[in-house]
């Protein structure tokens, strides 16, 4: 009997393993069409993953994996092998490979988590100091991150080539050839390694400068922060593909407006066209641009005169605007860009410069969006924001008819953590608990710092039982995280409050109902998961 449950058992790390790494390599595929574009070999590599994922999908019967590849079967088959598909086909893609990445990343609603550990490629870490090396190594393992330690570069050499890792950490004391090394290495494969570099001595420009040339993703020095370590590895696993981004064409001559939006979704940017200037407004609004295309003529206006009207209102103070026109009198180009404008493309286009300048201008745009959003210490949404996406989730819970849960987090006895090791050290302590949940929850969860030492999570489509198996998950892993404290190592715990969203009740109370269920958790002995009650 206990033979037969091991067996099941390692079956079930088995198809963990492969599941897992068939849909990440399928939101990779997707996500490097942003860089690689719309061509006959990126088609075919993304259309064999999708084919992957069904087979195994099929044969362990997870049916809502199935259910998402067999609609990216359908899409790629509308799609054509040589023309990009349009915006709204895109968005259908896009939003099956979400569907993909969400049905593998709650990981303990199907899958055990110790499946997607050992399903993950590994770590190698290069260290002379051996001891420092293992310590990172337990860190990781509590994030999932499966590591290996090596103390020499030859064995380590003969590691990559044996299994290539997901990502490197090399310290730069290990290597007397200022890193040449590793650069021979990086030749042998065509997708280069990640690599994280350390020194406890500030290293010179020129070893930064051959570690940016090894596909040196950092470089961290003096003590190292295991914390921002992991970090940086934990990014790389993420199965979350950044969402594409959302481009306004702002252009009376529809067939002008196609050739840009045609050129734009070969690196799958979503686009709508406007013809209408006077329209411009609610597009901007309902469709929520990372940046506009604009015409420099227009009948009724001229492009800077609503590149003027957009920079009135201070919601799109920062969008990017790109002219796109054949006018070629620079003067006038100048003089367009001055009053509101960012960039200015003359027409004929070069498909290669329109998508550069494009996507660059969007991906500031977005990080600074996501700047002014998250607090800095933790990367997660802030309080606003938090309560913002709860109010929205609960509108769509409605809407849809579905279940939606609100957990409240907050560390138990954190003034004694400030008091024994000091301000900083708590700071440690909270961003590898946000660093934790952030690995923990699904692309579809929200997570937010709620105030200082507290934290929320919106869990959409998740009922009660669920969330509260979950969130005991997470405490129980957290609670055995060990924090490296000013040389000590200490344990933390948190208590956790769920509410779940009754039929007609606002943010407010929900709130207000996982608050009280909070503050039961802490009444009842801390370390604990409270549900509220319903509402009568
Ligand atoms: N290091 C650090 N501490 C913070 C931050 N925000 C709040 N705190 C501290 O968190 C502590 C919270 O203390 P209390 O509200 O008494 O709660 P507690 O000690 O966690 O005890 P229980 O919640 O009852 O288990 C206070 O000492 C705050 O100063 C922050 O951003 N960083």
């Amino acid at each position: 009997m206990q033979e037969k449950q091991s067996q099941l058992e390692d079956l079930r790390q088995f198809f963990g393993r492969r599941v897992y790494q068939q849909a990440r390599s399928l939101v990779n595929s997707w996500g490097a069409l942003q860089d690689v574009h719309w061509n006959e070999v990126w088609y075919r590599e993304f259309s064999t993953s999708v084919e992957k994922l069904t087979r195994l999908a099929k044969r362990y019967n997870l049916t809502s994996l199935l259910h998402a590849a067999e609609k990216l079967t359908a899409l790629l088959q509308t799609a054509n092998i040589h023309n990009a598909p349009n915006s709204a086909l895109l968005e259908q893609m896009n939003e099956a490979v979400n569907q993909v990445a969400e049905a593998c990343s709650r990981v303990n609603d199907d899958v055990p988590v110790q499946s997607i550990s050992s399903g993950r490629k590994p770590v190698y870490l290069c260290f002379r100091n051996q001891e420092l090396a293992e310590s990172v190594c337990s860190t990781l393992a509590h994030f999932g991150i499966p590591g290996y330690v090596y103390t020499e570069t030859d064995l380590l050499e003969q590691s990559i080539l044996h299994r290539m890792p997901a990502a490197m950490v090399i310290d730069v004391a290990c290597s007397d050839d200022n890193l040449q090394w590793i650069a021979h290495i990086q030749q042998h494969f065509s997708e280069k390694i990640p690599v994280v570099f350390y020194s406890m001595q500030e290293p010179t420009i020129e070893s930064r400068l051959s570690a940016v040339r090894c596909n040196g993703i950092a470089f961290l020095t003096g003590k190292l922060d295991s914390g921002e370590l992991t970090e940086r590895l934990v990014s790389i696993y993420s199965m979350q593909s950044d969402r594409p981004f959302r481009v306004l064409v702002v252009d009376d001559s529809q067939s002008q407006a196609a050739a840009a939006e045609k050129a734009l979704n070969y690196a799958g940017i979503f686009t709508r066209n406007v013809t209408d200037p006077m329209a411009m407004l609610n597009a901007l609004d309902s469709f929520n641009p990372d940046a506009v295309l604009m015409d420099m003529y227009m009948p009724g206006c001229t492009g800077p005169e609503l590149a003027q009207i957009i920079r009135q209102q201070p919601k799109y103070d920062a969008v990017p605007i790109i002219y796109l026109s054949a006018e070629s009198d620079i003067k006038k180009q100048l003089q367009a860009v001055s009053l509101g404008g960012d960039d200015f493309i003359t027409k004929p286009f070069d498909k290669g410069v329109l998508i550069t300048t494009v996507l660059n201008r969007c991906r500031r745009y977005r990080n600074l969006k996501h700047q002014l959003k998250r607090d800095s210490l933790t990367k997660l949404l802030n309080h606003k924001n938090i309560l913002q996406e709860l109010e929205l989730s609960v509108e769509a819970a409605a809407a849809n008819n579905q279940s939606l849960c609100f957990a409240m987090i907050d560390i138990d006895h954190f003034k004694k953590v400030n008091d024994a090791y000091g301000h900083s050290m708590g700071d440690r302590v909270i961003a590898a608990l946000s660093l934790y949940l952030r690995q923990r929850f699904r692309v579809t969860d929200s997570i937010g710092r709620y105030g200082g030492e507290e934290f929320a999570v919106v869990l959409p489509a998740t009922r009660p039982e669920v969330a509260e198996a979950l969130l005991n998950d997470v405490r129980e892993d957290f609670s055995k995280l060990v924090h490296q404290l000013d040389g000590e190592e200490v344990g933390v715990t948190f208590s956790c409050g769920i509410a779940c969203c009754t039929e007609q009740e606002d943010a407010i109370s929900l709130s207000q109902r996982a608050d009280k269920a909070l503050y039961r958790a802490k009444a009842n002995g801390r370390n604990c998961v409270e549900l509220a009650e319903i509402q009568s």
